[in-house]
């Protein structure tokens, strides 16, 4: 279960996210909507160890994590994947695509032959590999980028918007790769967006769909300043 408890992110001295509470159990897809702005990519971040909450824990798989992705050990930094809204933003422009969803592996010492299989799987073709960000479309670069999110088989998926910016096919698609992984592994998937019938779709009804703020793991103390 990835688990995030009283989490707490304030921006210059403005709370936006105040004691929110979520679980993500393994092989589930679980649903998180809410209007712009009202904290849900500042929450993800949270949960993938990116950026380190003013209060609250994350815990995964029962381990409580120190919060920041440097201090973590290898295991739990990989326990969680965060695919971005805007693929432009999440990628090193000077790489080919082939380079950007090897990168996790490089870093992390493996060897590399499962990229090109995700690659094929996410339907990047190899004449798209070897382009760089600027050589192809918003659709392409973001399965490369769900690819890369990928590679090093993480328990737990964050989709961040990750449809948002693309067409109804690019979106089922990306959306099936995901299903596919999750059912293949036993991942837990958090899908965030505003759209609440994209949601409702892909987690197979309304009732696996959180409205923000989420209160799952709420304690009596954060419930109490709502
Ligand atoms: N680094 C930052 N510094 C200051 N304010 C920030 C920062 N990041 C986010 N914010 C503010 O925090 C609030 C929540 O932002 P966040 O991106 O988490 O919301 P969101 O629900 O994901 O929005 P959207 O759906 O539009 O992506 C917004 O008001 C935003 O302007």
């Amino acid at each position: 279960m990835l688990e995030a408890h009283d989490i707490t992110v304030g921006y210059d001295r403005r709370r936006v996210v105040d004691g929110v509470g979520i679980a993500v159990p393994p092989g589930t897809t679980v649903g998180l909507a809410g209007p712009s702005g009202c904290g849900k990519s500042t929450l993800a971040r949270v949960l993938a160890l990116l950026q380190r909450p003013a209060a609250g824990r994350v815990v995964i798989d029962g381990t409580p994590t120190p919060g920041w992705r440097h201090r973590a050990p290898r295991e739990l930094r990989t326990a969680v994947a965060l695919i971005f809204q805007q693929p432009r933003l999440a990628v090193d422009p000077r790489l080919t695509l082939a380079e950007i969803i090897e990168e996790p592996l490089r870093a992390n010492g493996r060897p590399v032959d499962r990229a090109a299989e995700l690659a094929e799987e996410m339907g990047l073709t190899p004449d798209l590999l070897t382009r760089r960000p600027h050589e192809v479309s918003d659709g392409q670069l973001q399965r490369a980028c769900v690819a890369r999110a990928l590679t090093l088989r993480p328990r737990y998926l964050i989709c961040d918007e990750m449809t948002t910016m693309l067409d109804v096919s690019t979106q089922a698609h990306l959306v099936a790769r995901i299903e596919a992984y999750r059912e293949a592994t036993g991942a837990g998937v958090l899908a965030i967006s505003h759209d609440t019938d994209l949601l409702a779709r892909w987690c197979q009804g309304a009732d696996r769909v959180l409205a923000w703020p989420p209160q799952a793991a709420r304690t009596p103390r954060a419930a109490a300043n709502t």
